[in-house]
C-alpha cells in the first residue's frame, strides 16, 4: 500500500523584501514583505512525495540527482508536518511510522536568486501536506524550509505577516488579492545569469543584521509604511504607486547589502543598465510605466501591465541584442510590435551582444496545485523514474 502524489508549486518575487531574521532557526524575519505569484505554468517547481511502509529511509532527489535527507530545513518540514497530522488525527497512527521518498525538479535555474527554495518548499511541503491529508494552513510549514517559500503557498499577492510571538504561530503568509483581481498585472524576468550565487539569502541577510546599519532603519521606518501603502495599492490597483514603492524597495534592499560589512553585491553591471533603461522609459511617458525589482542575483523581474509587454520588449531586444533570438522570449506568448522608431532615438545605441541570456514572460497566478495527469516522479514502488 503506498500514497502517491504530485503537486507544482509557483515561484513568487517580493515586492516589499523579506531580508533579516528575528529567529534563525523557526525562520521568523524581522519585517513584513509582500510578494506576487507567478504562472506556474510558466516557472514551477514539480515535487511527488511517497509514503510507503516499504522504504528503509526517508530519502530526496533534486533535480535528477540524490539529496542527503539529514538538512535541518527538510527535516523540520516533515516533522512538522507529521505533528500537525498527529493533532488533526488526520492519518492512521501507522501512518506516521511510515517512511518517504521525495523527489523534485524545477524547470528554470536552482539557486540563482530565481526563487527556487520558495517554489521548492511550497511544493514539498504542500505535496507532504496532501499526503498526510492535512486541511490547516501550511504556510509556517513552508517558512520552515525557506522563510519566502510560505509566500508561494497562495496565489495571487501576498503578505508574509513577521508576527510577535517566540514560537512563529502567528508568522503566517496571508492572501491579499487573487490573480483574478488584477489580471492584467504581467511581469518580465531578465535573465542576467543562472549560476549558483556566491553569498546564499540565509548568510546574506545574517550578515546585514549583524552589520548594517541601515538595516534597523529600514526595518522599523520604512518598511511598516511601505507596506501598508503597497496593500492599498493591490486593492485599488494603483499601478502608479504599486511600481515606484517596489523600485525603491529594491533599491533599499540592494543598499543594505552593499552598508553590510563585507559587502555584498548581488546586482552586476548589466542590472544597472536594466534599471537605467526603466527609469529612461518611464521618464518619457507621463506616469510610471514599468517596475524592477531584484533579489538576491544579478536577474530583473519586471512588472508592467499587460498593454505595455509587447513595446517594452521589442525594445529590450534592440538594446540588448541576442545572438539567439530564437530562444531569446520564453515563456507565455506575445504580440510583437515593430519597435517605435521615435522610442530608439531616446535611448543609446544598443550594448554589446548577450548582456541577457534570455527574457521569461509570465503573469500572476495560483498557488501550488495537484497533478493529476499521472505524470509522477516517482514510480508506483516510489523510486525515482528519471535520474542523472
Ligand atoms: N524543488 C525543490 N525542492 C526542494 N528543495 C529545493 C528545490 N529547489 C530549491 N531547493 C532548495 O533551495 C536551495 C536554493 O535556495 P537559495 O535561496 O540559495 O536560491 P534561490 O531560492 O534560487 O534564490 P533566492 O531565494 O535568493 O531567490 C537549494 O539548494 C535547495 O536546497
Ligand atoms: C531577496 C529575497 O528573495 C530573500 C529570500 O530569502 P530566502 O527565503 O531564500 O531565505 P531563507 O529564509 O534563509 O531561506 C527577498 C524575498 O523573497 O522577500
Amino acid at each position: 500500500m503506498s500514497n502517491i502524489i504530485t503537486m507544482i508549486a509557483p515561484v513568487n518575487i517580493a515586492v516589499i523584501k523579506y531580508w533579516g531574521k528575528r529567529n534563525e532557526e523557526l525562520i521568523l524575519p524581522l519585517n513584513d514583505s509582500v510578494s506576487v505569484t507567478l504562472n506556474a505554468n510558466v516557472m514551477c517547481a514539480k515535487t511527488t512525495v511517497c509514503v510507503s511502509p516499504n522504504f528503509l529511509e526517508d530519502e530526496i532527489w533534486l533535480n535528477g540527482a540524490k539529496e542527503s535527507f539529514t538538512n535541518q530545513r527538510l527535516q523540520n518540514c516533515l516533522k512538522e508536518i507529521k505533528s500537525r497530522a498527529a493533532v488533526e488525527r488526520s492519518v492512521d497512527d501507522i501512518f506516521l511510522t511510515w517512511k518517504v521518498h521525495i523527489c523534485s525538479e524545477n524547470n528554470f535555474p536552482t539557486a540563482a536568486g530565481l526563487a527556487s527554495s520558495a517554489a521548492g518548499y511550497a511544493c514539498l511541503v504542500s505535496a507532504l501536506a496532501k499526503a498526510y491529508k492535512i486541511k490547516s494552513d501550511v504556510s509556517s510549514i513552508a517558512r520552515l524550509g525557506s522563510g519566502s517559500a510560505c509566500r508561494s503557498v497562495y496565489g495571487g499577492f501576498v503578505r508574509w505577516h513577521a508576527g510577535v510571538e517566540s514560537d512563529g504561530s502567528d508568522s503566517i503568509a496571508v492572501q491579499i488579492a487573487n490573480k483574478s483581481h488584477w489580471p492584467e498585472m504581467s511581469a518580465l524576468i531578465l535573465v542576467v545569469g543562472d549560476t549558483q550565487k556566491k553569498i546564499s539569502s540565509s548568510k546574506g541577510m545574517k550578515l546585514s543584521v549583524e552589520t548594517s546599519d541601515l538595516f534597523q532603519f529600514r526595518v522599523q521606518n520604512c518598511v511598516p509604511k511601505r507596506v501598508e501603502e503597497i496593500c492599498k495599492a493591490i486593492t485599488t490597483k494603483d499601478f502608479v504607486k504599486f511600481a515606484e514603492i517596489t523600485m525603491k524597495d529594491s533599491n533599499q534592499f540592494h543598499a543594505i547589502c552593499l552598508d553590510s560589512y563585507p559587502p555584498i553585491t548581488y546586482m552586476t553591471d548589466t542590472s544597472y543598465k536594466i534599471i537605467e533603461m526603466i527609469h529612461k522609459y518611464n521618464n518619457i511617458h507621463p506616469k510610471i510605466k514599468i517596475a524592477y525589482t531584484f533579489d538576491a542575483g544579478p536577474n530583473a523581474c519586471l512588472y508592467l501591465l499587460e498593454e505595455e509587454v509587447p513595446k517594452i520588449l521589442s525594445l529590450i531586444q534592440h538594446i540588448f541584442p541576442t545572438s539567439t533570438p530564437d530562444k531569446f522570449i520564453t515563456g507565455l506568448p506575445i504580440q510583437h510590435e515593430k519597435i517605435d522608431t521615435d522610442l530608439i532615438k531616446i535611448f543609446s545605441q544598443p550594448h554589446q551582444k548577450d548582456l541577457l541570456k534570455y527574457v521569461i514572460h509570465t503573469k500572476i497566478g495560483d498557488g501550488p496545485t495537484e497533478v493529476i495527469d499521472g505524470s509522477h516522479l516517482l514510480n508506483e514502488c516510489g523510486w525515482p523514474t528519471n535520474l542523472h
